[in-house]
């Protein structure tokens, strides 16, 4: 595995932002200092020379602007496609606008979240040192599979914070399945900016929150997936809780080609206009950020199906970037058993999905994932439906494995 080392040297970029010209009062406040409207009127761009030194002063104001603006452009821009199942003639497809798609999935989808010029130095070193990043495996009826993709472990300045004896738990879990990377200024510095951005948006999010994250979020370390064209893919899951522990809030930038993102409820299936939604198709665009909230690793898998036909991008061609954000845990991290095969085992979710008994109307009552995540307005939640249970398993990706499974007590939670 070769391990590129990422130049300092100075990455010129300039901050971009499409929803400053829809205008948002705070926003058009702060247009003198940021940028100026285009010829079109659609875009206002300030050019900010970047270096990194310089970049991670980029002020707090800024980086809150950069929010906000974002936040205005998905607004009018991003919707998403729901495939619906029905017992009754009627639709089985509805496009649903941003709002919509936040009521019914817990997630946030932000555009061009990154300076524009920032996310082309990331996408471009990412993509080339991609190809070489470790690929993956899982053992699967007899015999060793390769994941469709190449993925990469890289540490942020926050893990710093950490013991070694944790950090050493961190390698053990990830270090056989990823290569583990420095991250290079560019990627800190994304980093600050979705930390940020993710923070800011905690106060909406509360009730779906940990006590930990609710007073301010910061990533402490990023996995990077490298998706060489649009054979290469993930099928559905939920991420692995190992380091994380349960209900926990992962960002996941989309540099490069576009693809398709798809949630499909684990749990009980959300209503959209009175039919159970099978999933929900989000057109990932290049700069996007897609933010996972509690509990979308609890009740929705997700995945990015092989595609014909991908949208290209002018730097990575049919090359994908994704860069999940996550928090380690140290008490969580340090928690998870040796499995029989003297591995570290994985903790996971698993929850019940209740069957619908024969010939029984689906109530309109299902879990409302809006409720958990502390948004009025979308009926009652009712978690008698939702019963995560949490458990450490045996993941061999070599061989046939031992088959070591053990239940969390939940009582016992380190927090
Ligand atoms: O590529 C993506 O957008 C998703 C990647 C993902 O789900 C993962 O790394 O766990
Ligand atoms: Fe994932």
């Amino acid at each position: 595995m070769s391990q590129k080392r990422h130049s300092p040297a100075a990455v010129p970029f300039k901050l971009t932002s499409r929803a400053l010209a829809n205008g948002e009062s705070s926003a058009q406040q702060q247009q003198g200092q940021l940028g100026e409207r285009d010829s079109k009127g659609q875009t206002l761009t300030a050019q900010v020379p970047f270096t990194p030194q310089r970049a991670s002063k980029l002020s707090a104001k800024q980086l809150h602007l950069r929010g906000k603006a974002a936040c205005l452009t998905s607004k009018t821009e991003v919707t998403a496609q729901a495939k619906l199942k029905s017992p009754t003639p009627g639709p089985l497809t509805a496009t649903l606008s941003l709002s919509e798609l936040e009521e019914t999935a817990p997630v946030s989808v932000i555009e061009d979240v990154l300076p524009a010029n920032l996310a082309s130095a990331l996408l471009q070193e990412l993509s080339h040192s991609g190809p070489d990043w470790v690929r993956g495996s899982w053992w699967m009826f007899g015999k060793q599979h390769a994941a469709p993709r190449t993925s990469a472990y890289f540490t942020l300045p926050h893990a710093e914070a950490f013991d070694e004896k944790t950090a050493d738990g961190a390698a053990l879990d990830v270090s056989a399945e990823v290569s583990r990377l420095p991250a290079s200024p560019a990627l800190v510095q994304a980093a600050a900016v979705i930390d940020h951005l993710v923070s800011e948006r905690l106060t909406t999010q509360a009730a779906a929150l940990q006590p930990d994250d609710r007073a301010a979020w910061a990533s402490t370390y990023a996995l990077a997936n490298f998706y060489r064209d649009g054979q290469e893919c993930v099928g559905a899951h939920a991420d692995k809780m190992t380091l994380l522990g349960p209900r926990p809030i992962i960002a996941s930038l989309s540099l490069g080609a576009g693809r398709v993102f798809r949630l499909r409820p684990s749990a009980t299936a959300p209503l959209h206009q009175g039919r159970e939604v099978s999933f929900l198709d989000i057109q990932l665009q290049h700069n996007m950020l897609v933010i996972m909230w509690p509990p979308c690793q609890e009740a929705w898998h997700h995945e990015v199906p092989r595609s014909k036909g991908i949208q290209r991008h002018a730097i990575s061609g049919e090359g994908r970037i994704n860069l999940t954000f996550r928090r380690l845990k140290p008490a969580w991290a340090a928690r998870a058993p040796q499995c029989r095969c003297n591995q570290r085992s994985v903790m996971r979710c698993s929850s019940s999905r209740p069957k619908p008994k024969k010939g029984s109307v689906q109530s309109s009552s299902g879990p409302s994932t809006a409720s958990w995540l502390g948004r009025p307005g979308a009926g009652a939640p009712d978690r008698g439906n939702f019963q995560p249970r949490y458990y450490y398993a045996c993941d061999n990706t070599q061989g046939p494995g031992c088959g070591f499974w053990q239940e969390l007590p939940m009582q016992h939670e380190p927090g």
